[in-house]
């Protein structure tokens, strides 16, 4: 093992069959002590399966898992020095918030007094203090998840795994808890491991974002690498919504490429690319629309549904039905306008054939 540092995970080709089907073939990943990975993806891709076999509740049927450089590979999940939070919070409804979260402490040997203290200072660091003698049914599922994540967090493990940790919440909760994990896993500097098939909820907590298909790692990176520079069209379009187009890579000069799209030649990252046909990922909110001049494609609204603070075009052109996303909203185009289509080279990306 070339590394020791506590926090660090390191998987090495690991395999789990469950009877007659394979969930994880083979799967490599190093997660860095004190940052934040979250597993990515699909239902059914097998990102809980991998943090149940971080977490001890699965074993691998090969390879070797290891925590902070020690091989934990066969080690029960109450010796692997990790602490789970779940979906479903998994509090005991008869404890208060503070019992909640002192059981762990005292099933794991120490006295009461320092349970209690440790267990404060934890409501205090999810901002519950006031809340200790309070029924998790007295408390909203926010404030719930905020509890287990306290308890979770006086243990003091080397990683935190945090299993889609806010489905149970409303929309506008699930935003305020989320900015809550990330800002008390920056603050005190823990690893976490976050499974989410939440691409929004991903880009907005992570260091590093393992997307995970059927199993295999499809593209590992920082937020902005993956929703920039997607290696796939899987990719560009689980990380948010993407036209993908033909295009046409006329000439490379140094890592750039130069692609024509209709009329236009776009500049774009094109490390890896080679001239002729391509495929592009094009973000529907850096497309502009003109009634007036020469654009890129010529085009005709299809459709345009007005959201409030965008609107949604789906506009046809010679390369295909585009959806576009205008933010501006400096006109309202009407249905069946001619309109020229023009693209911001920061909104694309070309993509392997
Ligand atoms: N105990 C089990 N026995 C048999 N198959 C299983 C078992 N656990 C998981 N699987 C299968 O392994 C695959 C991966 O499951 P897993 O729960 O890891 O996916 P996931 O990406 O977390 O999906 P979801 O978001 O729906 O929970 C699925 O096809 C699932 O049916």
């Amino acid at each position: 093992m070339s590394t020791a540092t506590a926090g660090t995970v390191v998987f090495e080709h690991v395999a789990k069959r469950f009877a007659g089907f394979t969930a994880v073939p083979d799967l490599s990943l190093t997660v860095e002590a004190g940052t934040l990975v979250t597993l990515l993806g699909p239902s059914g891709c097998g990102k809980t399966t991998t943090l149940r076999l971080l977490a001890g509740l699965e074993h691998p049927s090969a390879g070797r898992i290891f925590i902070g450089g020690k091989d934990v590979t066969h080690l029960p999940a109450n010796e692997r020095d990790v602490a789970m939070v779940f979906q479903s919070y998994a509090l005991f409804p008869h404890m208060s918030a503070l019992e909640n979260v002192k059981y762990g402490l005292l099933s794991g040997g120490i006295s009461q007094r320092e349970a209690r203290d440790r267990a404060r200072e934890g409501l205090k660091l999810v901002g519950l203090e006031n809340q200790g003698d309070q029924l998790p049914s007295e408390l909203s599922g926010g404030q719930q998840q905020r509890i287990a994540v306290a308890r979770a967090l006086v243990l003091e493990p080397q990683v935190l795994l945090l299993d889609e940790p806010l489905s149970n919440l409303d929309e506008r909760l699930r935003r305020r808890v989320r900015t809550d994990i990330r800002d008390l896993q920056q603050r005190l500097g823990f690893t976490a491991v976050y499974v989410t098939h939440d691409q929004e909820e991903a880009l907005a907590v992570s260091d590093k974002i393992i997307v995970m298909q059927e199993g295999k790692i499809a593209q590992q990176g920082a937020p902005e690498t993956l929703y920039r520079s997607p290696n796939s069209v899987f990719i560009a379009d689980f990380m948010g919504e993407a036209n993908i187009l033909a295009c046409e890579v006329e000439s490379l000069e140094g890592d750039e490429a130069l692609v024509r799209l209709g009329r236009q030649l776009y500049r774009v990252p094109g490390s890896g690319a080679v001239p002729g046909k391509a495929q592009l990922s094009v973000r529907p909110q850096f497309i502009t629309l003109h009634t007036s001049g020469e654009g890129a494609l010529p085009g005709e609204i299809l459709h345009a549904t007005w959201l409030g603070d965008h609107i949604e075009y789906e506009v046809k052109t010679p390369l295909g039905s585009l959806f576009i996303v205008d933010n501006q909203m400096e006109s309202r185009l009407p249905l069946a306008a001619n309109v020229n289509v023009d693209f911001k080279p920061q909104g694309l990306a070309l993509i392997a054939p």
